[in-house]
């Protein structure tokens, strides 16, 4: 059975379809990435992924449950910006990570005692250490969504939602934050959704790419239909099948 199974979800607002019939299984690991126009539902399919909202129609279960509406250890999730809490310095924030595990985020006793050893553990993991007791706005942004992945994981979570995670980076601290990512998805087997504008990005870091596009479109009722999924693009090996097709026929290339 899928880990992440969503059958035939629709979601709506206020009579306007934003997305419809989306199916999708993703099993344990994959690390699935999501394009597509802008306003076309991707952050609102992560949405329905973390339980924030219920889906108008159809169902989503991970691991055979449905998602819990509380965060808890099942997901992680980073967002562009803002993902940090800017008046907790770098350990603290990462101190709260593992409290978002808990039922109301508070550690006590042994429990906080822990979460310090794993906040320092994950400091040295993501190279942050030296600015453990700095405040986020003082970091430059790769650090910053370096302090946010980690914040995400030091709750280990299952599922690992990323949205847009790493569109407001130079290209070099981009292709860092890439690898970074990849060390610690072989780490720990998480699965993994990640909303991205970038195509190129998308196809070297999933095992699969989602183009969420609107099939049917009303041009007199632009919010009669929603988006679905119309492509799902195995990624492996290497990215883009088309040049795959081209590496390995070189008649192709030269035609
Ligand atoms: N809570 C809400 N209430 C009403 N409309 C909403 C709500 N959330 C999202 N929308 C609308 O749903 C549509 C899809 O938004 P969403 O943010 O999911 O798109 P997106 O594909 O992630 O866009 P982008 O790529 O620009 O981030 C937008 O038109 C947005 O205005």
């Amino acid at each position: 059975m899928s880990f992440v199974s969503v059958s035939d979800i629709w979601q709506a607002y206020d009579d306007r379809s934003i997305i419809e019939r989306v199916n999708v299984s993703v099993d344990e690991g994959e690390f699935i990435s999501i394009v597509g126009a802008s306003g076309c539902g991707k952050s609102t399919f992560l949405r329905l992924l973390l339980g924030q909202e219920r889906p108008t129609r159809g169902e989503i279960s991970i691991d055979g449950g449905e998602p819990a509406v509380e965060p808890n250890r099942e997901r992680g999730v980073v967002f562009q910006r803002y993902s940090v809490f800017p008046h907790l310095t770098v350990r603290e924030n990462l101190i709260a990570g593992t409290g978002f595990s808990t039922r109301f985020g508070f550690l006590r006793g042994n429990a906080y005692r822990a979460a310090l050893d794993a906040a320092d553990a994950m400091l040295l993991r993501i190279g942050l250490n030296h600015v453990a007791n700095q405040y986020p706005a003082s970091l430059s942004g790769g650090m910053q969504q370096r302090l946010a992945i980690g914040q995400a994981m030091t709750a280990k979570p299952r599922v690992l939602l990323l949205d847009e995670p790493f569109g407001a980076l130079d290209p070099g601290t981009r292709i860092q934050m890439h690898e970074f990512l990849m060390e610690l998805r072989d780490a720990t087997n998480m699965t993994i959704f990640m909303v991205t504008h970038d195509l190129e990005e998308g196809f070297k870091l999933g095992d699969r790419v989602l183009v969420f596009d609107k099939p049917r479109w009303d041009p007199d009722d632009p919010g009669a239909y929603g988006a679905t999924i119309t492509y799902d693009f195995d990624a492996k090996n290497g990215g883009i099948p088309f040049q795959n097709i081209l590496k390995r026929d070189p008649s192709v290339q030269s035609a």
